[in-house]
């Protein structure tokens, strides 16, 4: 009896979440129905009820979550590894050399004064790599394995789309397999933007990718873009000691940051010896033999010099990836820059064809493209998946971190909304100052009237840990006394928050 439950349960599931492609609406459910639909079901055994191209934060959460929710789901991924780009070339192989060549900045600058004695400190290249080699493949066999316990079946190979039911798959080991689904999602993510004049070899002009396994410490680094990859990338090469000189075309660095934010965190860049040249582009490259020239010019032109580098990283931005997926034979809509339009349930022009994370519209980050492959197939059983991309948080992770969440001072401003502003120092932080890292501040704006917080811009040691207090309380429509009066254990560098919120509302108590 517990058993035909369990069918009837799961056949129920399968009608809600077919809807009129599928199996039937929940509103026809009757028991002898619902046998029909599970004989039906095992007839079309080979069918799957979603298929998901792309096996990146997007694509593999979107299994998993589609195979617990009941669905037969196959994931196909084509670079013989899961994690998509940010496991295996973005977000985990760069934070693991931020943390080593911040350790090592640590040993070399910061350790004495904390009365640790060290002899001379080495880098020990392949060793700081290999850490970050293993990092990535623990995580990549993990996400198999999880694949493994939840009954998604992986293929290996590059799926082409050949009907809105159909995917075509060039198999990694060699042969050809069609795969079908009542049901597909894209999730092929994004691929570097090149630069005219700048071909990318992954040898001396390289993208992060490339920046991400170099054999040598390059004496000179010259980046092309003070963007996230940008900064980051070049503050490991600065700190494990390359010259690193940042060629930026707009005239801030990081445009999406909060203004202020932003000149203290590129004072910090520049006390760390890292140089900008704001408003310039690079319009060449020639190599030498013993070495790069740069042919660099202002952004609106003008008079051209030269900058030297022994590699330049290219980091201009990335594209929305989908070469080979036959969307246009389809008529699949993509906008003008290249990604795939999609309504607010991911559906894409095509009925069946849904879309998600790097390759749509919305901030290109792992954990909105996870979140959007929840969403997702929770639309597809029935369910309210909804993103709030309002309340996606950034990260940079530099020492001193960036991180935000929701609006600028700018954005407030031009929305013509009447705010608040409160801030707190982290030098008037008790846990920064006894650990020696108080650089950096709290900057919480609120709605003048309603005191509803709108944006939260955190820079210091763990901002990007801290800053999910600030986007739950932005979930839930806190206001700024609610973050105040909430009880911060003490002394803890969230503490900062708590005064920043008093400041928005009333006075801080420490500074
Ligand atoms: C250097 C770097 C650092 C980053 N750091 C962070 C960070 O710290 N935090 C953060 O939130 N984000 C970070 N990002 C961004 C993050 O990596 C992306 O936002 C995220 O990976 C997007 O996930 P996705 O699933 O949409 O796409 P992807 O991760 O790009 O995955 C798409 C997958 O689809 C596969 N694929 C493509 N076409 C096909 C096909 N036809 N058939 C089969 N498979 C296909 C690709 O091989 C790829 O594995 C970083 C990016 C880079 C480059
Ligand atoms: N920590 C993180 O969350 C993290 C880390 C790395 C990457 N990412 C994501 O990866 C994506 C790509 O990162 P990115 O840093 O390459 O791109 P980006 O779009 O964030 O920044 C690119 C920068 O390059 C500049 N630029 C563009 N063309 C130029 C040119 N010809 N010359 C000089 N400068 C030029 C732009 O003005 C911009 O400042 C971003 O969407 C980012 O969110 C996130």
């Amino acid at each position: 009896m517990a058993a035909r439950s369990k069918s009837l349960a799961f056949v129920q599931q399968l009608y809600r979440s077919s809807g009129p492609r599928g199996l039937g609406s929940s509103q026809d459910l009757r028991a002898g129905q619902c046998i029909g639909a599970l004989r039906l079901y095992s007839s079309e055994a080979e069918e799957n009820d979603v298929v998901v191209v792309g096996g990146g934060p997007g694509g593999y959460v979107a299994a998993i979550k589609a195979a617990q929710l009941g669905f037969k789901t196959t994931c196909i991924e084509k670079r013989g590894a899961l994690g998509g780009t940010c496991l295996n070339v973005g977000c985990i192989p760069s934070k693991a050399l931020l943390h080593s060549s911040h350790l090592f900045h640590e040993a070399q600058h910061e350790f004495a004064s904390h009365g640790v004695k060290l002899g001379s400190v080495e880098i020990d290249l392949p060793a700081m790599m290999g850490q970050k080699d293993k990092a990535v493949s623990g995580l990549t066999k993990g996400i198999e394995g999880l694949f493994k316990k939840n009954k998604v079946t992986y293929v290996k190979g590059a799926g082409k789309l050949v009907s809105s039911s159909e995917v075509f798959v060039e198999l990694s080991e060699g042969g050809t397999q069609t795969i079908k689904g009542k049901n597909i999602i894209i999730a092929t993510g994004s691929d570097v933007k090149s630069l005219p004049g700048v071909p990318i070899d992954e040898k001396k002009i390289v993208s992060s990718t490339g920046a991400l396994s170099l054999t040598e410490v390059p004496k000179k680094l010259v980046v092309i873009g003070a963007g996230i990859i940008g900064l980051e990338m070049g503050s490991v090469w600065g700190r494990l000691g390359s010259e690193v000189t940042v060629v930026e075309f707009g005239d801030v660095i990081v445009p999406s940051m909060d203004g202020e934010v932003r000149k203290s965190f590129q004072r910090s860049l520049e006390k760390q010896k890292i140089k900008f040249k704001l408003k310039h582009k690079v319009v060449g490259v020639q190599d030498t033999g013993s070495g790069l020239k740069l042919t660099v010019e202002p952004s609106t032109g003008g008079a051209q010099s030269i900058l030297d580098a022994d590699i330049v990283l290219v980091s201009a931005g990335r594209v929305p990836y989908t070469k080979g997926l036959g969307l246009e034979e389809l008529g699949v809509k993509i906008d003008r820059i290249g990604r795939v339009e999609v309504d607010e349930h991911f559906k894409t022009s095509v009925p069946g064809i849904y879309a998600i994370g790097d390759v749509i519209p919305g901030p290109m980050l792992a954990h909105k493209a996870e979140d959007d492959g929840v969403a997702c197939v929770e639309l597809l059983a029935g369910k309210a998946g909804h993103v709030n991309y309002e309340t996606v948080p950034s990260v940079v992770y530099t020492h001193p971190e960036v991180a935000s969440v929701g609006k600028t001072e700018e954005q407030v401003k031009a929305l013509g909304v009447a705010y608040n502003v409160g801030k707190f120092p982290f030098m008037a932080n008790s846990r920064a100052r006894s650990i020696d890292d108080a650089e950096g501040l709290v900057k919480i704006i609120a709605d003048k009237e309603t005191d509803k917080v709108l944006g939260v811009h955190i820079m210091s040691a763990n901002a990007g840990e801290m800053i999910h207090e600030a986007v739950l309380a932005m979930e839930y429509g806190a206001s700024s006394e609610d973050i105040a009066r909430t009880c911060h254990g003490h002394p803890t560098l969230s503490e900062a928050i708590k005064e920043a919120a008093m400041a928005t509302y009333d006075k801080s108590i420490h500074f």
